[in-house]
């Protein structure tokens, strides 16, 4: 098939890798025309994805907004979602009318509280039958080592997912399909709120019991919001839920993870945004997320002190203490 991927980041370029080791011809979109020219001159993302010496032959990079889209059967999205409804706008004329568009994003809109699904949709006009989104333990760097892993592919319409996940299967990277558009994008954005949590509360030097109980007070959170979003329970228990958190919340690759390892450690909001190594989308979730708990009459008590460390600076014992009221709940 003919994939065409919009945003050359560290996530874009690795599954680009995986897309053209499945089999496929794959364009990478960028908007920065360094990063086109190393892609399509030197086989290279020496900005966002360094580790790779060399990305495969199927691969090749445009700035160029119709010829990326030209003749595309699949549009993979891979762009900071807080900048996907202008970064998409353009290529709202340009997208293919039989072309399906797979979402990577993981994160949810400040200011409208909406979904990757919902903006994804919303902005280039699409039916639910063709957006796809995809979400799992799907550290970057890993799998552009070709480690072994796992990913869940979902759609309202199955044929469209079990064609995607075709697409994106090889022999190091598996796809499991789904029907739950809503339970895997509601897993990989609050999963990015719980990590900035256990990241806090371990560069502050806590230990097991700690990042235990903030990660599983997070993923009961996630359950609460996403059942209330109307996701199929079963989708957080699988790996775009408890297996996302597992990869998240315990590694120094995520970004999200190192922003909070960051606080933890003492540095400013802006300090850690200055040393992140690529977007860390807990960041503007954690917001959105508060305010989509507010309208769907949920308590999101973890996202709700994660956001007083953002704006206000509270300190980690702090964030800690505002996780847990004064009174004794059932778990
Ligand atoms: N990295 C990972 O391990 C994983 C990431 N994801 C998700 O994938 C998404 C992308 O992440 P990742 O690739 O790692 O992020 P990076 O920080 O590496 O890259 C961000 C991408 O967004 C693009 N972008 C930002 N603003 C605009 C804009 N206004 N117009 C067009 N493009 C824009 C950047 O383009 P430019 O470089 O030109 O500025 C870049 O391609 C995120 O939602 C993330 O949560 C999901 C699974 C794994
Ligand atoms: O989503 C990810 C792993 O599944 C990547 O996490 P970060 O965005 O925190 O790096």
């Amino acid at each position: 098939m003919k994939v065409t991927v919009l945003g050359a980041g560290a996530w874009g370029t690795a599954f680009g890798q995986v897309l053209a080791d499945a089999g496929n011809d794959v364009t990478m979109w960028a908007k920065e025309p360094d990063i086109v020219d190393a892609i399509e001159g030197s086989h290279r993302n020496p900005v966002r994805l360094p580790s790779v010496e060399r990305l495969p032959d199927a691969m090749r990079a445009t700035g160029d907004r119709g010829e990326a889209m030209r003749s595309a059967d699949v549009v993979v999205v891979a762009i900071a979602a807080q900048f996907a409804r202008v970064a998409l706008e353009p290529f709202r004329s340009l997208v293919p009318d039989d072309a399906v568009v797979v979402s990577l994003m993981k994160g949810i809109e400040r200011g409208t509280d909406k979904r990757m699904d919902e903006v994804v949709r919303e902005t280039l006009g699409l039916p639910e039958d063709r957006f796809v989104a995809i979400s799992g333990p799907n550290l970057s760097r890993e799998i552009a080592d070709r480690q072994p892993a796992a990913t869940v592919v979902a759609c309202a319409d199955m044929d469209v997912a079990r064609k995607v996940a075709r697409a994106c299967t090889t022999d190091y990277f598996r796809a499991f399909v789904s029907s739950d558009v809503i339970g895997v994008e509601m897993c990989g954005s609050l999963k990015n709120v719980v990590a900035l949590a256990v990241g806090m509360v371990r560069g502050a030097g806590f230990g097991e019991n700690t990042a235990a109980m903030v990660e599983t007070r997070g993923l009961a959170e996630l359950a609460s919001l996403g059942s209330a979003a109307g996701a199929d329970a079963r989708t957080f228990s699988g790996l775009a839920g408890v297996g996302d958190l597992i990869a998240t919340c315990g590694s120094s690759l995520s970004r999200n993870y190192t922003f909070g390892a960051n606080l933890g450690k003492g540095m400013s909001v802006d300090e850690a945004t200055r040393v992140s190594n690529g977007v860390a989308e807990g960041v503007p979730t954690t917001a959105a997320v508060v305010g989509l708990g507010r309208r769907l009459g949920v308590e999101t008590p973890l996202a709700s002190a994660m956001d007083r460390v953002l704006r206000e600076g509270i300190s980690c014992s702090q964030m800690l203490s505002a996780l847990f009221g004064e009174d004794i709940v059932e778990e």
